[in-house]
């Protein structure tokens, strides 16, 4: 069994520290921020993630689990080091690469082993030569260093299921023998691996993930037509999907995608396009027609309102981008939010996890009295148990039926 460190404790870096130790390796993690090391310490997630807490607590307590604010602790036993910081969208659309440039100078100037340094944040194709680069020109330690990429699939809100039961594992090497490594270090899993060169492997996480963007964009746009020509998308959605090659997931129609990755990395990926005189014309459009299906849903809000909604009651349901989450990266939620009130609106809105917003009430019911018109936001199970029968629903996630 391997001595790991993790750098980085959001969703990817704990939900892997916490699977690694689980199947049997030593992991300590990583984060600047200590209050969240703090809590972890004390078993305590700063996420909402089925079974997270759980699974945590127990690898803690079988002493295969840490954590740290200090690099140096973590690297003086590790022979393998993740990075999973954050690759935000910086303002020209590119990923900001400033979290991982900084993790790679922390490892140089800290690692005391022989490392190979795996690279699972979302990164543009070209970073891990530039994480190696930056190692070797700030390396303390006379060691030797290879980098691996294997970028991460898991979803939110299925984060643990996921890294158990993934589809593939892809590892991306440029020496057989690192790239054996980390195979054997996810054996225990059982998932099939894929073995590419690092290109490749980046590659392949943003050519995933604008692909599984592209077909929502797609179905959303054959949802708008189908409104307006007396077909019902869902039974669309299930005819086409039974086609094995085109497959029903990710063909559920309604506000469009959100969330910390698919809106970054399409992005990401339609920057790389242009700065390489390559445009991604298929994911550009992908992004534009997600960013007009909120707009047309705030439309139709508006329009039922004769375009005055200055002191009606808006009710809204959920306000994770997804069920399952606590997450309001790139929520539609705030979308709507920002614009209803703009325009004067009162809007009060209740999901199952997400307290801390003004808006919040504590309950379905709260949500439905009283308020002009009731919008579905987030398809949480509790709401499609609701009983709605006497409010005006826009239903943003077709969850009330065909
Ligand atoms: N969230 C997901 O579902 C998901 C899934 C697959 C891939 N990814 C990718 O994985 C990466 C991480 O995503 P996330 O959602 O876990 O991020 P996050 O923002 O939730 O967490 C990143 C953490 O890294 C810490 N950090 C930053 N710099 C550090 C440093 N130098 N040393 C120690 N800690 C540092 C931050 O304090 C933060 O806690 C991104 O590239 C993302 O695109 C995310
Ligand atoms: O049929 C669908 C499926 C999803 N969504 C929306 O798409 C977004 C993303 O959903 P999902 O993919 O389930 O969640 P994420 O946690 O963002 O996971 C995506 O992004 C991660 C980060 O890169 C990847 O690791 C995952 O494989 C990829 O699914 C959410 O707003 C969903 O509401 C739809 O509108 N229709």
């Amino acid at each position: 069994m391997t001595n790991v460190a993790v750098i980085g404790t959001g969703y990817v870096g704990l939900v892997t520290g916490v699977v690694l130790s689980e199947i049997g390796h030593t992991v300590t993690c990583i984060d600047l921020d200590e209050q969240k090391v703090n809590s972890l310490k004390l078993g305590m997630s700063p996420i909402y993630e089925p079974s997270l807490d759980e699974l945590m607590v127990k690898s803690i307590e079988s002493g295969r689990l840490y954590f740290t604010t200090n690099h140096q602790e973590a690297f003086v036993n590790a022979r393998i080091v993740f990075i999973a910081v954050g690759t935000p969208q910086s303002e020209s659309g590119a990923a900001d690469l400033s979290y991982i440039q900084q993790a790679a100078k922390d490892i140089a100037l800290k690692i005391v082993n022989d490392t190979i340094i795996v690279v699972k944040s979302t990164v543009p194709i070209g970073t891990n030569d530039l994480v190696e680069k930056i190692i070797y020109e700030n390396l303390v330690a006379d060691v030797d260093v290879n980098v691996v990429s294997n970028p991460e699939f898991l979803r939110e809100g299925h984060a643990i299921h996921d890294t158990f039961h993934g589809d593939r594992i892809v590892i991306g090497a440029e020496s057989i023998e690192a790239g054996d490594t980390i195979e054997q270090l996810f054996n225990p899993l059982e998932i099939p691996v894929v073995r590419t060169n690092r290109r490749s492997a980046e590659m392949i996480k943003y050519a995933a993930n604008a692909f599984l963007a592209t077909k929502i964009s797609y179905i959303n746009e054959i949802a708008n037509l189908c409104e307006k020509m007396g077909a019902n998308v869902l039974d669309v959605a299930d005819g086409m999907g039974l086609d094995h090659r085109i497959g029903r997931a990710f063909l559920n129609p309604g506000l469009g995608y959100g969330g910390s990755c698919f809106p970054k990395d399409t992005e990401a990926i339609a920057y790389l396009g242009r700065q390489y005189e390559t445009p991604l014309t298929i994911v550009e459009s992908a992004i534009k027609a997600n960013f007009h299906q909120r707009e047309l849903f705030l439309h139709k809000v508006l329009d039922y309102f004769h375009g005055n909604v200055e002191g009606k009651i808006i009710g809204m349901l959920g306000l994770a981008f997804k069920p399952n989450t606590d997450d309001l990266r790139e929520a539609p939620s705030l979308y709507l939010i920002e614009e209803l009130e703009k325009r004067g609106a009162i809007v009060k809105a209740y999901d199952p996890v997400v307290k801390n917003l003004k808006q919040c009430v504590c309950s379905v019911q709260e949500v439905l009295i009283n308020s002009n018109a009731v919008l579905l936001v987030t398809e949480w199970d509790e709401f499609k148990k609701a009983n709605i029968d006497n409010s005006v629903i826009f239903d943003g996630r077709y969850i009330y039926g065909k």
